[in-house]
């Protein structure tokens, strides 16, 4: 089983490379994002829990992230691996996912990150906001809000997998392709 970690602040494409490599590598697309927006439009009881963290660009608490994960990850017993995207968010929830994988008898095999500077990734997020509706795209005080919670929660966990030797990054600017090219280097050569 390989069990890929992506990487990257707020619209560092995390979402659109990932829709390559899981095809390339046949791994299952875990998109904590897209399953909180899932279940914010559906309006389930995760969604209500959710959504005011959502909107205003905070993290949703780990807890609760963390089982939802969980959940799915269960949920796919006989996959060749799975392509992590938006977890783990913080080291509590890089410690869970430690704890919980082996119990699959299975672990993080590599945490590639797409790298790019702040303010590119700000106009693409605004960029975004114009046609996704995603309401944490449209506004430059909740972005700024989801760069404080990265730098804050996330960006520690660089130091992490560092130490586990597991921490790769790419350059992620340049054309999908390119970028594309550059992830699958990484992971053919792991
Ligand atoms: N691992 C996580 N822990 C806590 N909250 C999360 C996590 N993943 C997603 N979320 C919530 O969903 C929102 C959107 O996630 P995502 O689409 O991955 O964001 P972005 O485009 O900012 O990378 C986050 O701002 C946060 O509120």
């Amino acid at each position: 089983m390989i069990n890929i970690v992506l990487f990257g602040k707020p619209g560092a494409g995390k979402g659109t490379q990932a829709e390559f490599l899981k095809e390339k590598y046949n791994l299952t697309h875990l998109s904590t994002g897209d399953i909180f927006r899932f279940n914010l439009k559906n309006d389930t009881e995760l969604g209500k829990k959710a959504r005011g963290f959502m909107d205003n660009g905070e993290l949703v608490p780990c807890e609760l992230t963390t089982e939802m994960l969980i959940d799915e990850v269960k949920k796919h017993p006989d996959t060749a691996g799975f392509l992590f995207d938006g977890y783990p968010r913080t080291i509590n929830q890089a410690e869970a996912l430690d704890k919980f994988l082996p119990t699959i008898g299975s672990k993080v095999t590599a945490t590639i990150a797409l790298e790019a500077d702040d303010e590119i990734l700000v106009a693409r997020l605004l960029e975004r906001g114009k046609t996704s509706g995603r309401a944490d795209d449209q506004d430059e005080d909740k972005i700024r809000v989801r760069y404080q919670e990265y730098n804050e929660k996330t960006a520690p966990l660089i130091g992490y997998y560092k130490e586990q030797n597991k921490f790769h990054a790419v350059n992620g600017i340049g054309t999908i392709e390119e970028i594309t090219e550059r992830l699958t280097s990484v992971i053919d050569n792991l």
